[in-house]
């Protein structure tokens, strides 16, 4: 038997599946209190359920989309798990024997909403993942002009973030799980429809999570499977300790740059629809402070392992190098 444990939103409280690690609870605090302003300073995770970045899609659901988003082309992911974990389609052919986790494809909204029912009897599951772009119709158009971007770009201006990069909107069948990863942006996660449990690492938990190596297809992934951990092979993985949340609509939850997360779209209301606001990280600083962060670590890890894997020009010769270099030496 698999253990449960209870997490709310504030508002509602949902049963949700344990796991082996420990969480701390990520504080939920008004926009308006310093304590919030504080901690997107520090690069922490923060809760904020009174932001009203995405207010103006509060009426937003599948109808609604499915008659005002358009006839452009929405790219889905289709899984025969509950799990969509990520992989970079050009990264492919680095591994000979990897398999795809899932399969994806472009639809409109319309073969969207259809294919999440076939997919129903099949029991494979979809996930929508597309960038808002402006194909989207004029009702669309006119909610996402009403986002609260007052708040959102004084918080980027205020932190020194980069320009915006995207607004990717999400929708997810209930069930569906994006497994553990970090981003290389900073992130305003906003959730509009149904509830997402978050689950977040610091930049800190690095070598207990195990990502795969920058040049494999699911780069910035962890090997890890939280339904399975295999701790003969990843035994760092019984130190890893995070945090946690529920974010339902209205709420925004900041993901701190490089910080791991796995986000599970909670049994309620059929489906789940987010957008995210993702910016690119602070320019670095003029004068270099030490000791360097986990996050400029793992930045320079990164980009170590990318001119080893770049200077062998053979993706196959780089585990032998980096073994060598390590093992035994600094071991
Ligand atoms: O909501 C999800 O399923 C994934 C979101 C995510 O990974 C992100 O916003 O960076
Ligand atoms: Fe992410």
């Amino acid at each position: 038997m698999s253990q449960t444990t209870r997490l709310t939103d504030g508002r509602k409280s949902f049963e949700v599946k344990k796991y082996t690690f420990s969480t701390e609870v990520i504080p939920r605090l008004s926009c308006h209190d310093p304590e919030c302003e504080e901690r997107i300073e520090n690069g922490l995770p923060v809760v904020i359920p009174d932001a009203n970045l995405v207010a103006s899609a509060r009426h937003w659901n599948l109808d609604y989309l499915h008659d005002n988003i358009g006839d452009g082309k929405f790219m889905t992911y289709f899984s025969n798990s509950k799990k969509f974990k990520y992989y970079d389609d050009k990264k492919c052919p680095n591994i000979k024997s990897f398999k795809k986790p899932m399969e994806q494809e472009e639809l409109t909204f319309d073969e969207f909403v259809k294919k999440i029912n076939k997919g129903k009897s099949k029991g494979q599951r979809l996930y929508l993942q597309q960038t808002l772009n402006e194909t989207v119709g004029k009702n669309i158009v006119s909610d996402f002009l009403g986002f609260n971007w007052n708040w959102v770009t004084a918080q980027q201006k205020k932190n020194s973030f980069g320009p915006l990069t995207n607004n990717m909107l999400l929708i997810g069948q209930e069930g569906n799980i994006t497994p553990v990863h970090y981003d290389e942006q900073e992130n305003f996660f906003a959730q509009v429809y149904g509830y997402k449990r978050f689950i977040l690492f610091p930049p800190e938990e690095f070598p207990n999570l195990y990502p795969h190596p920058t040049y494999h297809p699911c780069d910035r992934q962890s090997q890890v499977d939280f339904d399975e951990p295999d701790f003969e092979k990843f035994p760092k993985f019984r130190n890893a300790s995070g945090f946690e949340t529920v974010v339902g609509p209205g709420d925004v939850l900041y993901i701190p740059i490089y910080w791991w997360h796995q986000v599970e779209s909670i049994p309620n209301e059929g489906h789940t629809i987010s957008v995210t606001f993702w910016y690119k990280g602070r320019p670095t600083p003029e004068k270099v402070t030490y000791p360097l962060n986990a996050h400029q670590k793992v930045a320079m890890m990164r980009n170590i392992e990318k001119m080893i894997a770049q200077a062998l020009n053979n993706p196959d010769e780089v585990p032998e190098f980096m073994q060598n270099m390590v093992l035994g030496r600094y071991t």
